[in-house]
């Protein structure tokens, strides 16, 4: 059936070839969002985002993508509301995205790719001690998922770009010291919602998934400019960082909640 082709599939994929998802996994990500199998859900309350862009810390080139991270050490920058019964405070956000604008988000809509998918990961610091614990729980993790598609000129995005091919090698390191991740999010408020699992190793089931149901528009060379940095570290044989997301993963027994209708 569908799982079984699901485990070749993750078996056979170049980036992850630590554990495909977690054996007997129940709920892995990504997914793909089939609209209308989504339940809208009149309880589900507003997303509260509020971020301090003086808590931006450095970006970095991990290997996997380039993430920028965030002083997690108070709740200066933190998300409410929506799904979550606690807040939880932003730890890092990151990107995947593909060799072509025919592909490269993690998550699907209706089978339809977008050429790149923004991650802003947030911890659950009222219940647990550490992020590394909390990636380890159930309700540890809350991960906002947006969207990129081809379109206008990101002025936002384009502070982020421009520091890029100071990060261009893998375990390379620079200081970003103000940016406000707010302007990277749709203010429209609609989004999509499921239990699921981080789409990197641990691949542990700790994330609440809360996907913008409205993409932001960035432009050929934005994408351009995701796709010439390199997994690779300087002095190795050059390889260009692209097609960084997971494969799909089965739904199993999991519903889509929608907030709006
Ligand atoms: N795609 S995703 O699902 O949004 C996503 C995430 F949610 C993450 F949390 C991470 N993540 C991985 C670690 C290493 C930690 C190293 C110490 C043990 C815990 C993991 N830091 N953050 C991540 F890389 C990622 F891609
Ligand atoms: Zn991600």
């Amino acid at each position: 059936g569908a799982c079984c082709s699901y485990r070749l599939r993750n078996a056979l994929h170049p980036l992850w070839q630590s554990p495909l998802s977690i054996p007997g996994g129940s709920r892995q990500s990504p997914i793909n969002i089939q609209w209308r199998d989504s339940v809208y859900d009149p309880f589900l309350k507003p997303l509260k985002i509020s971020y301090d862009p003086t808590t931006c810390l450095h970006i970095w080139n991990n290997g996997y993508s380039f993430l920028v991270e965030f002083d997690d050490s108070t709740d200066r920058s933190i998300i409410v509301g929506g799904p979550l019964e606690n807040q939880y405070r932003l730890k890092q956000f990151h990107f995947h995205w593909g060799a072509i604008n025919e592909w490269g988000s993690e998550h699907t809509v209706d089978s339809k790719f977008y050429p790149a998918e923004l991650h802003l990961v947030h911890w659950n610091a009222v219940v647990y001690p550490s992020f590394e614990e909390a990636v380890m729980e159930g309700n540890g993790l809350a991960v906002i998922g947006v969207f990129l598609k081809l379109g206008a000129h990101h002025e936002g995005l384009q502070t982020l770009v421009d520091a890029l091919p100071a990060v261009k090698h893998k375990d390379t390191v620079i200081e970003f010291d103000v940016f406000d991740p707010s302007c990277l999010i749709p203010s429209c408020p609609d989004y999509w919602t499921y239990a699921g699992s981080l789409t990197t190793p641990p691949l542990t089931e700790s994330v609440t998934w809360i996907i913008k149901k409205k993409p932001i528009e960035v432009d050929e060379n934005q994408l351009e400019a995701f796709r010439m940095l390199l997994f690779t570290s300087d002095g190795e044989e050059e390889k260009r960082m692209v097609d960084n997301f997971r494969p799909l993963q089965p739904l199993m027994n999991r519903t889509v909640r929608s907030s709006f209708q």
